[in-house]
């Protein structure tokens, strides 16, 4: 089963994977990410902070993706684990309909004839939503909050590609209230997945 955490920068994604590590130990899921779970994140990096042209960005991205499915996501899957990824596909098609919508007609629909037929489509994706300005507020008070996306008008708009894809797909997003006390979110959040792993087992 895949289940994916998406969110804006700041939202929490990474302290909620930290509590679901303890909270889901007795499941034990394989805790994955992108970009970076392969060394092609490296060079996504790269690319992020030299702030090259956007399709070689989102082109990036799609590589990482591409190895990452060949690394982890498919042989996790065929060995019936829980996987559960921090960031995802999704976070190409809110990021990337926002870097790329002076280059492209539909940003959007061009991302997804690039990953039609090879992609693995998520079980579940928890979105955790939050008001950008507390987002920005967050990262501000523990780095120096350079990387071109954290900018308040470009996680705006992130923000609100990924509420237009929750509402595409209802069935597979499950909203989070990332303003919410952490604690209760991991809770929640561990207990969905525990059902969701418990039934699919
Ligand atoms: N529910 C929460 N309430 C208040 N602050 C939080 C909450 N979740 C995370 N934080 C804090 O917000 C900051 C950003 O969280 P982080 O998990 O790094 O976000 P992300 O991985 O989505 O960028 C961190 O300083 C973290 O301690
Ligand atoms: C996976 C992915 C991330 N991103 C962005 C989101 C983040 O701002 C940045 C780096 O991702 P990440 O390492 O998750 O950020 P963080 O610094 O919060 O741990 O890349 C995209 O624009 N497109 C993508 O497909």
């Amino acid at each position: 089963m895949l289940i994916t955490i998406e969110g804006i920068d700041g939202s929490g994604k990474s302290t909620l994977i930290e509590n679901l590590k303890n909270e889901l130990k007795d499941i034990n899921p394989v805790f994955t990410r992108e970009p970076g779970a392969t060394w092609i994140g490296e060079q996504v990096r790269r690319g992020i902070a030299e702030e090259i042209d956007p399709v070689a960005e989102a082109l990036l991205f799609v590589a990482d993706h591409a190895a990452h499915l060949d690394v982890v996501i498919r042989p996790g899957l065929s060995k019936n684990l829980t996987i559960i990824s921090d960031r995802y596909t999704d976070s190409r098609y809110a990021y990337q309909s926002v870097t790329l919508k002076n280059h492209l007609i539909d940003p959007v629909g061009w991302l997804r004839l690039v990953h039609n037929e090879w992609t693995v489509r998520p079980d579940k994706t928890f979105l955790l939503v939050i008001d950008p300005e507390i987002s920005i507020q967050r990262i501000k008070n523990e780095r120096e909050g350079n990387e071109h996306f954290e900018r308040l008008e470009t996680l705006k708009g992130v923000q609100s590609a990924y509420l237009k894809l929750a509402a595409e797909e209802p069935d597979r997003f499950v909203i989070i209230d990332a303003e919410k006390d952490r604690d209760e979110i991991a809770s929640f959040v561990a207990g969905e997945i525990r059902n969701l792993h418990n039934n699919g087992a």
